[in-house]
């Protein structure tokens, strides 16, 4: 056996734990064992030696392996599986010596998993491929556990961003190439990324005898597909999945979202890199969960074209006139089981009962559903609902068929059987009452013994081991045991004896041929629903991802009306106006009426607005929010607005100053110039930027002069929508030489000392930084503000000498000045010096400690 181990191990290769399969454990062996066993905090035993070496040895019980392959699989570990291919005995009849035969199965890898407990319902799992041919490249990628598949061009600048997009579960890509990001890497050797060998396999495997029809593909994408396909063969051997025919994701057709500005924007994950406070997870209100995936895959590339996001916004908006129509649709969705990976399941060959009743049931809801919506009046109506009703069903030959054959909640294990209804096959039914009366003839035959041996506690009774038997207390054995006794002695234990009888075995004979014969029966009749849903699979498909559709738009309708949210008016034009806007996230996080809502209007005589104000004012939520707000409504989604106007926008950019990327070992002020830098390499006039506190991560001087600068390029070059958030005052003064920059600034009061945030953005600049307000607001100590007022005051009064740190750029035409300083008022000291200690009573003197206290408070 350890022969035909190290053989296995060698083809598995280094990079793989092999779950070696011997009766009902799964064990790993050597280095394999070591590893697994730190990995999942399992006992580490020895068997046996080689080479004069104990083989360390671990194991997990194969009923529960998929909870252990799922805690290897997230700590970065591929596992080949090792099956049994016969059974012992047939092995035997190979000679009493002969070794079960044994082969990988399959190689489980984060990207080729399709069992419902490894997987995130709500998320897609994204298998990816990277190639280069003929001077291009291209991305190909397929979620094997709902069967979709698809390519795209892509150049070296968008790479980074597409697989931000994509966030891949695993990405393979040739042998020796690099690739920015943290990814979970497959290499594969060069052959496998030929791209006439891709041609040939993609042409195999979806029957076709040209690739045209199913697209004008580049040879990157071909090399990527077939790169895609060949890995899919190589770990799931024979059960490669169900794949759809390739789409081609066109690159124009998405708004460009770099991973920089995913990560700060929280599209789908927060800093912290949670879902929940994402704007993915604020915005799901889906009740399926290809729904949810789908509204993932929505947010994660918004549309770009005006017409395709109209007919999106045409399906919101009618669910949202029509609340009734719209709660009972999600009424009935709800009801919806996930079409997608049970058929994934199915055709893996990894499909339970379970998943033919999912898919029964799922179909069932959907012709429901259809019907509903055929009825229903709507807005519109929309023409996109009627382009999808058209793809669900009727799927009546099925669920009919599924529906005979299937108990209601049909279980998970096949071979246990028990999961075709009684009714659909005869010869089954006979079966299983031949089993059923022979368990009858064996309650008689338990009463007839009591009477026959006068124990009262006989029984009789069942285990794996001995099968039937009869079971007394030792104290009635000897009877039992005599010579002329018609019950033969099997097993004696401490508190009981057991027998059989003839009798008993012809019984058990019977009902284990039976039973032997109704699981044949079970396991055919298995067999032939799933391939009758196969045969169906492309219409489960179009089912699956029109509810999906038609779940999202019903969802994001539901916000909408709980939330206010409005229709934005999305077209070719530059504009970008928000009225009223809000905060998706921020907001809902408040109660009811505390955000404050603002509006923008980047229009083309005005695009860029810096934005100042003090910290905490609110700059950092504004820009976001408009950020937000385009993403949303070109994913197809209203807006919280009170009216929303946008032109198409391209690519979004956003950064953050100094955001800490220390992990990385890039210093703070780096990353934030190479983030800046490709925004000016890659921004166009249909872009819109977002830069918040651009150049706080250096020196006042640096930053200043640098987001000086990249204001005059996003102005004058790029000629981009731009917000800008500053804290550096001097920028105002480019407000007269920038003829399309406008000043605002969010407002704040100050009332008795304190700082009050009114949160309103308004136009003009901050009339100073109240730093020092902020920093007492957050409890700095008192006496360390005071000291701070000094320097700032001290700094102030060369400020004014000198023209300030901006001094050195009155050069630069239509340069003003810096603003005057602002009055630094110190209540404290002024008392102070007022006091004079020698003519103080000691009561006097108590009494201004007080009263200096209540001044520093
Ligand atoms: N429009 C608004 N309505 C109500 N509350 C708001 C609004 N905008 C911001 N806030 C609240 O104010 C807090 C500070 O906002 P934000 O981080 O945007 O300020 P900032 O000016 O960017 O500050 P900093 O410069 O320190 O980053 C937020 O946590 C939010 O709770």
């Amino acid at each position: 056996m350890m022969e035909q181990f190290l053989s296995i191990k060698a083809e598995a290769g280094d990079d793989a734990l092999l779950f070696f399969r011997m009766g009902d454990f799964f064990e790993l062996f050597f280095d394999d064992a070591v590893r697994a066993a730190a990995a999942l905090d399992i006992a580490l035993t020895k068997r046996g030696q080689h080479e004069g070496r104990e083989i360390p040895m671990c194991g997990v019980p194969a009923h529960s392996a998929e909870g252990y392959l799922a805690r290897l699989i997230a700590k970065g570990f591929r596992v080949a599986i090792a099956d049994q291919v016969e059974s012992p005995a047939e092995a035997r009849k190979r000679g009493s010596k002969s070794v079960v035969k044994r082969e990988i199965v399959r190689v489980v890898t984060p990207g080729t998993l399709t069992e419902e407990s490894l997987l995130d319902a709500r998320s897609a799992n994204y298998l990816a491929a990277y190639a280069e041919a003929a001077g291009e490249a291209a991305l190909a990628w397929c979620d094997m556990s709902a069967g979709g598949f698809h390519t795209a061009p892509v150049t070296a600048a968008a790479l980074p961003a597409e697989l931000a997009r994509l966030n891949p579960a695993e990405l393979i890509l040739r042998e020796g190439t690099e690739i920015a990001g943290n990814w979970p890497l497959s290499p594969l050797p060069k052959p496998n990324f030929d791209s006439s060998r891709g041609e040939a396999a993609l042409k195999a495997r979806f029957e076709i005898g040209a690739l045209d029809g199913l697209g004008d593909f580049t040879r990157a994408e071909i090399a990527a597909a077939g790169a895609l396909l060949a890995y899919l063969e190589a770990t799931q051997m024979a059960a490669v999945p169900r794949l759809r025919a390739p789409q081609r994701q066109l690159p124009g057709g998405f708004m460009r979202i770099d991973a920089a500005t995913r990560g700060s924007l929280e599209l789908s994950r927060t800093a912290k890199g949670t879902r929940a406070g994402s704007l993915t997870a604020c915005l799901d209100a889906t009740v399926t969960a290809p729904g949810a995936r789908q509204l993932s895959a929505d947010l994660a590339a918004p549309l770009t074209d005006a017409t395709e996001i109209a007919a999106r916004l045409d399906l919101v908006a009618a669910f949202h006139a029509g609340g009734e129509v719209r709660e009972r649709l999600r009424t009935a969705l709800k009801e919806v089981p996930d079409l997608e990976r049970a058929l994934g399941r199915i055709a893996a060959g990894r499909g339970h009962p379970r998943d033919l009743g999912l898919i029964r049931d799922g179909l069932t809801r959907a012709d429901q559903i259809r019907a509903h919506l055929k009825r229903a009046t709507l807005m519109g109506p929309p023409p996109m609902l009627a382009d999808l009703l058209a793809t669900i069903g009727p799927h009546g030959e099925l669920t009919g068929l599924l529906h005979a054959a299937l108990v209601p909640e049909p279980g998970m294990n096949a071979n246990e059987g028990g999961f075709i209804a009684e009714g659909y096959d005869h010869t089954l039914d006979e079966h299983r009452s031949l089993a059923k009366d022979a368990r009858r003839h064996i309650a008689a035959l338990e009463a007839e013994y009591r009477a026959q041996t006068g124990v009262e506690k006989l029984r009789i009774k069942h285990n794996n081991v001995l099968g039937y038997f009869i079971e007394v207390a030792p104290k009635h054995a000897d009877g039992m045991m005599a010579a002329d006794s018609t019950f033969a002695h099997r097993q004696t234990l401490a508190n009981a004896v057991r027998f059989n009888s003839e009798q008993l075995a012809g019984l058990a004979t019977r009902i284990a041929q039976a039973q032997g014969q109704a699981l044949a029966l079970e396991a055919k009749h298995f067999a032939d629903l799933n391939a009758a849903v196969l045969t169906h699979a492309e219409s489960i498909e179009a089912t699956a991802s029109a509810l999906a559709r038609i779940d999202v738009s019903a969802a994001l309708s539901e916000l909408a009306a709980q939330r206010g949210w409005v229709r934005p008016a999305v077209d070719d034009s530059h504009a970008f106006t928000i009225t009223r806007g809000r905060h998706p996230v921020v907001e809902a996080a408040m109660k009811s009426g505390q955000f404050v809502a603002n509006d923008c209007a980047l229009e083309r005589d005005g695009f860029v607005w810096l934005v100042t104000g003090p910290n905490m004012a609110g700059k950092s939520t504004f820009l976001r929010q408009n950020a937000l707000i385009a993403v949303m409504a070109q994913a197809g989604s209203f807006v919280p607005a009170d009216a929303a106007h946008i032109g198409v926008i391209d690519r979004l950019f956003s950064r953050v100053g100094a955001s800490d990327n220390l992990a990385e070992g890039r210093s703070t002020f780096m990353v934030e110039m190479v983030e800046t830098a490709a925004i000016l390499n890659q921004a166009t006039d249909r872009s819109l930027v977002i830069l918040d506190e651009v150049g706080r991560g250096t020196s006042t001087y640096d930053g200043l002069s640098i987001a000086w600068a990249v204001l005059e390029a996003v102005h004058d070059g790029l000629r981009a929508r731009c917000l800008f958030a500053s804290h550096y005052h001097e920028l105002t003064a480019l407000e007269p030489r920038l003829d399309a920059l406008r000043l605002a600034t969010v407002r704040v009061r100050e009332w008795k000392g304190d700082l009050v945030f009114l949160h309103e953005v308004t136009e003009g600049a901050a009339d100073k930084s109240y730093g020092l307000a902020v920093a007492r607001l957050a409890g700095l100590p008192g006496d360390t503000t005071a000291r701070a007022a000094e320097v700032l005051a001290a700094l102030e009064d060369t400020r004014d000498a000198t023209g300030g740190i901006a001094a050195g750029l009155t050069e630069l035409p239509l340069f003003a000045a810096a603003e005057p300083r602002a009055e630094v008022k110190d209540a404290l000291r002024e008392k102070l010096a007022d006091t004079r200690p020698d003519e103080l009573s000691p009561r006097a003197a108590l009494d201004l400690i007080y009263e200096l206290k209540r001044l520093a408070d």
